[in-house]
C-alpha cells in the first residue's frame, strides 16, 4: 500500500536526514518505526504527509506516485490520511471540539455531522470535558489527544503517527496506542513513530528501526532484519 523506493532527503543545511530508505507497508498493518532523535522518523513521516520539500526516489501510495501528483491530487490524498504531528499543530484560537472536527470540515460534512463526529472521536481519546478550550488551556497530554481525535475524526485510511506517546503517562500512552490498535484492527493502515519503544507491546509487532537515517533492522517482535 505504501512503498518508499530509495528514498533520500537532505536539508539544506547538508544534514541527511533520510538515507536511501526502502519500506513497504502493507494495507491494514500497523508498524513502529524507532530509533534516537534525531535518527530520520519525522522526516520519514514528513514525506508521507507531504511536508518535506524535495527528496529524492520515490513514494508510492496504493501504486500512486506521491511526487507525480497534482496539486488537486495531493489535496485529495491528505484527506485519505490521519495525521499526529509532533507538535501537535492544533489552531491556537480555535477549541478543542472545533479542532477536533477540522479533517471533517475539510471532507465538507455539514456542521451537526462534523459536530457529531468530533464528539464521538474526543470520547473516545477521553478528552470530552475539555471540549471547549482552547489549546493554550491544555496539558502537553491533552494536546496529544487532542490531535489523536482529530486524526482519527474521519475514520482514515491510513494514519501517521508522529510520536503520539510523548508527554503522556504510562496510562494515557497505552490508552493512545489501544486506539490506534482499534483503528487498525477496523482496517486503518498506522504508521506510529517513537524514540521510546517502553510502550510497544511484546508481541507481533512490525518495528522498523532508523539509525543515521537508515533502517537498521526492519522485523517482529525485534526479529530478525528483513530489509537493512
Ligand atoms: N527543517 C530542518 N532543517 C534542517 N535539518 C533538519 C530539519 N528537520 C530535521 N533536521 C535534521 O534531520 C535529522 C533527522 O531529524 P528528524 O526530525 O527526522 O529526526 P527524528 O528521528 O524524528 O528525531 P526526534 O525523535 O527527535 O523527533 C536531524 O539531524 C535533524 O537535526
Amino acid at each position: 500500500m505504501i512503498e518508499l523506493k530509495n528514498v533520500w532527503k537532505a536539508y539544506r543545511s547538508g544534514v541527511m536526514a533520510v538515507n536511501n530508505v526502502s519500506l513497504h507497508v502493507r494495507q491494514g498493518e500497523f508498524v513502529y518505526i524507532t530509533g534516537n532523535s534525531g535518527a530520520g522518523k519525522s522526516s520519514i513521516m514528513k514525506i508521507l504527509y507531504l511536508d518535506a520539500a524535495a527528496f529524492q526516489g520515490e513514494v508510492l501510495v496504493c501504486g500512486e506516485n506521491l511526487q507525480e501528483m497534482s496539486g488537486i491530487e495531493q489535496t485529495y490524498y491528505r484527506r485519505r490520511l490521519g495525521i499526529i504531528f509532533q507538535d501537535a499543530c492544533l489552531l491556537p484560537n480555535r477549541s478543542v471540539m472545533e479542532n477536533t472536527a477540522l479533517p471533517a470540515k475539510i471532507l465538507g460534512e455539514n456542521k451537526r455531522t462534523r459536530m457529531k463526529k468530533a464528539r464521538e472521536a474526543l470520547e473516545i481519546t477521553g478528552l470530552s470535558e475539555k471540549r471547549f478550550c482552547l489549546p493554550c488551556e491544555l496539558s502537553g497530554g491533552e494536546m496529544k489527544k487532542a490531535a489523536l481525535a482529530r486524526a482519527i475524526v474521519n475514520n482514515p485510511e491510513i494514519i501517521l503517527a508522529d510520536e503520539p506517546m510523548a508527554n503522556l503517562d504510562k496510562a494515557s500512552a497505552e490508552k493512545v496506542l489501544m486506539i490506534l490498535e482499534e483503528m487498525n484492527r477496523r482496517g486503518t493502515t498506522v504508521i506510529v513513530t517513537t524514540h521510546t519503544k517502553e510502550f510497544i507491546p511484546k508481541v507481533n509487532n512490525r518495528e522498523v528501526v532508523i539509525e543515521n537515517g537508515r533502517i537498521i533492522s526492519d522485523g517482529r517482535n525485534g526479529g530478525r532484519s528483513r530489509e537493512a
